[in-house]
């Protein structure tokens, strides 16, 4: 819970620091909001089930699409851009033999109802910002970035329909973990033409802008689109941090343009976080045309990137006090010594039971107490406690007032 909170507070700081506002959805939702027939492993995996009202409902896996649905159901009530960002757990149903977690925590960070590449950049400007912030530098990890408009030039040359592009995509994206012939087999599968495959994979291959426009020309405006993205790197002095790569097409089924993926440079782990544009969702849950783009950044493969590196601070719990009575009977002053410490911010760990002192010493530890307050009856009839520096050992006895206010006295 520590390492946790840890990460969520810094989750949490770079979407203060964007002046993002944080939502907040349901984890159980109708099933229809995931289901999508573009053969993505998201969908195949849900976790569903049929509920006692007889409704078909399932744990989200991911958290866009009632992202989705809340700004529907919002309606007028908004004002865009809506700059929207959520921590929430996922689900998906894996069997345990693979041995792989069926929940994750997930940061998305979503722009909604900014059609220029502008929103893109400042999302990749806040990625970067976490990283930083993290420790994590430009030498071990990058952001790919392309526009899915690539691929779309290369199918319509090809005359592959419309409606097959999605599923394309779905496919396209494993090509690095599957191989080429199962990729080849399963999209011929959806009447990709074997030219059309090998105008795909030369697409994929391509690493410049400049060999990107040779293939594709101005026309779709994705040239223009990662030109301008990477202009805006530059002044948000990110440049560094991103690289086109054309082989990125992300494998969720409703983008549609620019897309993106951090990955850690030694190569060692899965994508770090990936987001993209999806301008047609909503339209495709029966709302306007809705500009939209956004990203999500899991809480696995960033702690295992963070451990690899020995970048994770140590979260250990921070006391100031232990209080302990010596004896049964003074019980009540302690009560009195901890909540009149507490009330001036300090954290104190009250010893509830009666436990020996040598007992105190090693939860004293196990805190990182800075100092102990023994209670016992000798220095209370006189008004007073004992005061103990844990570090240097040194003690002193102080009447309760000028314990709290930390006046006239002193304990190294
Ligand atoms: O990123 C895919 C995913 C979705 C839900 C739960 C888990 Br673990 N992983």
């Amino acid at each position: 819970m520590r390492l946790r909170n840890w990460l969520f507070h810094n989750f949490r700081e770079v979407s203060r620091l964007f002046a993002f506002e944080e939502i907040d959805f349901p984890v159980l939702e109708s099933e229809a909001l995931f289901v999508r027939k573009a053969g993505e492993e998201i969908t195949q995996q849900l976790y569903n089930f049929e509920d006692k009202g007889g409704r078909r409902v399932a744990l989200r896996p991911e958290l866009t699409p009632s992202l989705a649905r809340l700004v529907l159901q919002k309606g007028k009530a908004l004002s865009f851009p809506l700059k929207w960002f959520t921590i929430g757990q996922c689900w998906r149903y894996e069997r345990m033999t693979r041995g792989r977690r069926r929940e994750h925590y997930q940061w998305n960070m979503d722009i909604i109802g900014v059609p220029g590449i502008e929103a893109e950049a400042e999302l990749l400007s806040a990625l970067v910002t976490f990283f930083k912030n993290m420790g994590i530098t430009s030498n071990d990890v990058g952001i790919k970035i392309s526009n899915r408009k690539v691929l779309q030039a290369v199918l319509s040359r090809h005359n592959v329909p419309d409606d097959s592009f999605a599923a394309v995509c779905v496919i396209v994206d494993k090509i690095e973990k599957l191989p080429q012939d199962e990729i080849k087999k399963e999209l011929s599968m959806l009447g990709v033409t074997i030219e059309a495959v090998n105008g795909i994979l030369d697409a994929l291959s391509i690493r410049s802008l400049d060999e990107l426009e040779d293939l594709i020309g101005p026309e779709s405006g994705a040239v223009a689109d990662l030109k301008q993205l990477l202009n805006l790197a530059n002044a948000y002095g990110y440049d560094d941090w991103v690289h086109f790569d054309a082989s990125i097409v992300r494998g969720l089924a409703y983008y549609t343009g620019t897309v993106f993926e951090g990955f850690d440079k030694e190569g060692r782990l899965r994508a770090i976080c990936g987001g993209g544009r999806y301008d047609r969702l909503l339209a495709t849950f029966g709302g306007p045309e809705t500009p939209a783009c956004g990203f999500g950044f899991g809480d696995a493969v960033i702690l295992e990137l963070l451990k690899e590196k020995g970048i994770i601070p140590s979260l250990r719990l921070e006391a100031d006090y232990i209080v302990i009575a010596l004896e049964d009977h003074l019980r009540q002053p302690a009560s009195t010594i901890a909540a009149r410490l507490r009330s001036t911010g300090h954290v104190v760990d009250l010893v509830l039971e009666n436990k020996r002192l040598k007992w105190a010493f090693r939860q004293a530890e196990r805190l990182n107490a800075k100092r102990m307050i023994l209670v016992g009856s000798s220095e209370w009839e006189k008004g007073t406690v004992r005061v103990k520096d844990l570090s240097s050992g040194d003690e002193c006895d102080v009447t309760l007032d000028d314990l709290v206010t930390q006046q006239n006295y002193k304990v190294s």
